[in-house]
């Protein structure tokens, strides 16, 4: 069985796009009140133009009973309608190792995600109940695209000898020795191109999830530039508000398109230009 890392190769390959749409359904920005219907929209619209779907839990655990039924059949329609697609599921989950256990078996094998995005505050013990499945990938949220992500991840500790080297690279170095399997990536936001930049020369053959362009303001070529592998691929480039709303209106979804598909050619553009397209 290929390992996530391989299978998120393969997805991009077919859509040609290293673009990720994110689901996130907000009801006060929502132009139709069913979630189910605007998401299976917006899936339908965007599904040849994506490596990947991004839910976030968040946004379906506040909508209740509702939410939850709405995430299943996301997930049912993702399958249907977008089969080479990578499914994220976006729940920045991090616990004991008992606990982060139950929680792996929830999104890999209840909900059926492909990969899903783990917080590692409790340290590297509590990532590895996520690294069980070769072909079950977990993203690190490593360098996060808040305003507030320097304040402790960017702090300097001791590294080795007398360097001192900030907590971001620190947890990508371990990202590094601990990633054989194929199935270990890490978050990096699109707002922080230096701290991208870093993590992709230490973690060269790591797949790299960067949320921020859009609505947050990180710069699309930047984060293409300072997030790709030495072959141009491995970078899952999110946006989730600025194409999912891109419309208030009922032309939401051919909105959504438009978005999403500029988004991807200026994706490709600038691989473009730096020499790793698609062949
Ligand atoms: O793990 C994430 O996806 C994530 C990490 C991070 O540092 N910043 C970040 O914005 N995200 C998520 O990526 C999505 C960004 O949404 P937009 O700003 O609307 O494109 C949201 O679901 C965030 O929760």
């Amino acid at each position: 069985m290929p390992t996530f890392t391989e299978r998120l190769r393969t997805a991009s390959e077919t859509a040609r796009s290293l673009l990720c749409v994110g689901l996130d359904p907000d009801p006060a920005r929502m132009p139709i009140a069913d979630t189910i219907e605007f998401n299976r929209s917006i899936v339908s619209a965007t599904a040849d133009l994506v490596c990947a779907f991004k839910p976030n839990l968040a946004f379906y655990e506040a909508l209740g009973l509702l939410g939850w039924r709405a995430l299943e059949k996301t997930v049912q329609h993702i399958r249907a309608e977008a089969p080479h697609a990578i499914i994220i599921g976006d729940c920045k989950r991090g616990d004991i190792d008992s606990s982060a256990a139950a929680y792996a078996t929830a999104m890999f094998d209840v909900w059926g995600f492909d990969g899903v995005t783990v917080n590692p505050w409790g340290g590297m013990d509590t990532v590895e109940p996520w690294l069980t499945k070769p072909e079950k990938g977990a993203f690190i949220w490593c360098r996060g695209s808040n305003r507030g992500a320097a304040d402790i991840q960017d702090l300097a500790v001791s590294g080795v000898g007398n360097l001192t080297q900030p907590v971001y690279l620190r947890l990508a170095r371990r990202s590094q020795q601990r990633a054989s399997q194929g199935n270990l990536g890490l978050v990096v936001g699109a707002t922080a191109p230096q701290q991208l930049a870093d993590v992709r020369r230490i973690c060269p053959d790591l797949p790299l999830l960067i949320p921020g362009i859009g609505a947050q303001g990180g710069d699309l070529a930047d984060s293409v530039r300072c997030g790709v592998d030495s072959l141009g691929r491995l970078a899952v480039i999110n946006a989730s508000r600025s194409v999912i709303y891109a419309s208030a209106g009922a032309d939401y979804a051919s909105a959504a398109r438009h978005a999403a598909s500029g988004l991807r050619d200026d994706i490709n553009s600038t691989l473009d230009a730096i020499g790793l397209g698609w062949q």
